[in-house]
């Protein structure tokens, strides 16, 4: 069993059905990250994981154990991190960890926390002075006090300047090389690219496609672009072809084939492709292509 496993879970919220049968598993020390569109069913995904709520149908387990049913196991070991942290605002940030670190049975020295996610100079600010990108940092230092063997992060790098979102990067690769599992929820494309051992892309409450970045951009056309001579009769090639204002442009699912048949061609008739660019799909094009479907 992986160490996070979601099997057919579903959501309602009165007749509406925020996640329809969602299924993955996330194994020790992987990576595994939510993507989809605004109201896409990510952040009630993650809350069911967490233990917040009863499934409406489906099912969650935790190192073997219901989040809900056995919360009292399962907090213990996992680390969490909401959309929104709710700490009181006239607190100091370490007086906060401090708090926090006094609910746990063993935590990380506060300090190390603090220096984890680099807001060691901001120690004596009250929560309410705080920016928002340091906020979301305190939220990430709660949420690995506790040493956590499991950690679920709803957008935790939102807000963050891009030295910071390095910064909170390289911390979660390296709880990975120590054996944490993570699941999070992000809006950055690049960041599921960067950090995610495999990923979904949740639209309208389901997960439309899921597997590694390759995986999941293979099931997308790759792209050849040129300048079109005028007057030439391509070659047949795999997939469709478009021409129209001396440039040709191909969208293929078998990049390989195609791209060896045009330059055979091109060389056998000593036709110069000006401008030649091929490519697979970007997870950005998979993204959107999932994102602008219909209902
Ligand atoms: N408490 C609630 N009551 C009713 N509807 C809700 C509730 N919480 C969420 N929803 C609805 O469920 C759907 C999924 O919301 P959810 O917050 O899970 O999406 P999300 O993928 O996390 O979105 P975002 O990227 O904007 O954070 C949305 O249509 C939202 O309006």
């Amino acid at each position: 069993m992986s160490v996070i496993d979601v099997y057919g879970l579903c959501r309602r919220y009165g007749h509406f059905e925020a996640v329809r049968d969602v299924s993955f598993g996330v194994e020790r020390g992987e990576l595994f990250a939510l993507l989809g569109t605004n109201g896409a069913g990510k952040t009630s995904t993650l809350e069911l994981v967490e233990g917040l709520d009863r499934p409406g149908g489906g099912r969650v387990r935790i190192l073997g154990h219901d989040p809900f049913a056995d919360r009292a196991w399962v907090r213990p070991r996992m680390g969490m991190m909401l959309q929104e942290g709710g700490f009181p605002a006239d607190l100091t940030v370490l007086e906060t960890l401090r708090m926090w670190a006094g609910t746990l049975t063993s935590p990380r020295p506060v300090a190390e926390a603090l220096t984890l996610v680099r807001l060691d100079h901001r120690a004596t600010v009250r929560v309410r002075q705080l920016s928002g990108g340091e906020r979301r940092r305190l939220d990430l230092a709660v949420a690995i006090l506790g040493r956590p063997e499991v950690l679920v992060l709803d957008e935790p790098t939102t807000g963050l300047d891009p030295q910071s979102r390095h910064d909170a990067w390289r911390l979660l690769r390296d709880l990975l090389r120590e054996g944490v599992t993570i699941l999070l929820s992000t809006h950055y494309l690049e960041e599921a690219q960067a950090l995610a051992d495999r990923l979904a892309i949740m639209h309208r409450g389901r997960i439309v496609t899921a597997g590694s970045v390759a995986e999941v951009v293979a099931a997308y056309p790759s792209r050849i672009a040129f300048a079109a001579p005028p007057g030439v009769d391509l070659p047949p090639l795999p997939g469709e072809v478009l021409v129209g204002d001396g440039r040709v442009l191909v969208h293929t699912t078998a990049l390989q084939p195609a791209l060896a048949a045009l330059l055979g061609w091109a060389d056998r008739c000593g036709v110069e492709l000006i401008g030649l660019d091929a490519r697979s799909a970007s997870l950005e094009e998979a993204f959107l292509s999932i994102a602008g479907e219909r209902p």
